[in-house]
């Protein structure tokens, strides 16, 4: 794991909070993106080394949809990025982590993207990426 690649964070309706990051981090998002097979509309920011993602569900089955009604908006997920996507879900499964995705798939930004169930990271839900080159 290099360093943190982004923060990703729940919402309900992603104008409204277009509106709210924008006044937070007092610059623009520089991409919104969806991403059909999760079933999310992502918006991202950059504000100095830091990414924020904002994610809103598209469909009612959505791991954003059930987050929300479970747990209301907030910090969904802490994204990693790493050099070698599969050589990292190969050292964490063998280092006991629930990998729900053992072959990496497309994500927002860019990225090839896994994913680690947070019953094995202390309740926090860990994305790994991989920048496509
Ligand atoms: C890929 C595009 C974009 C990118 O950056 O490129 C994204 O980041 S997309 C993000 C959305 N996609 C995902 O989150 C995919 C991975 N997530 C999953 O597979 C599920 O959400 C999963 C397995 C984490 C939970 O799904 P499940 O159907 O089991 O939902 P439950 O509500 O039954 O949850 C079970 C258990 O886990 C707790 N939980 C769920 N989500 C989170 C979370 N984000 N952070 C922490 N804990 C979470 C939930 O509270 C349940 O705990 P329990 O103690 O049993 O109540
Ligand atoms: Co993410």
């Amino acid at each position: 794991m290099r360093k943190i690649e982004h923060i990703g964070i729940a919402v309900k309706n992603l104008k409204e909070s277009n509106n709210l990051f924008e006044k937070l981090l007092g610059v623009s998002a520089y991409k919104e993106e969806e991403v059909e097979s999760e079933g999310v509309k992502t918006l991202f920011f950059m504000n100095g080394p830091n990414k924020i993602e904002l994610l809103e569900a598209t469909k009612p089955d959505s791991p954003i949809a059930k987050f929300l009604e479970k747990k209301g908006e907030g910090i969904h997920h802490i994204a990693f990025d790493v050099e070698d996507i599969l050589a990292e879900i190969d050292r964490l499964k063998n280092e006991g982590f629930i990998v729900l995705n053992e072959t990496p798939k497309k994500g927002a930004d860019n990225k090839l993207v896994a994913f680690l169930h947070p019953k094995g990271t202390n309740g926090v839900l860990i994305e790994l990426c991989q920048e496509i080159k």
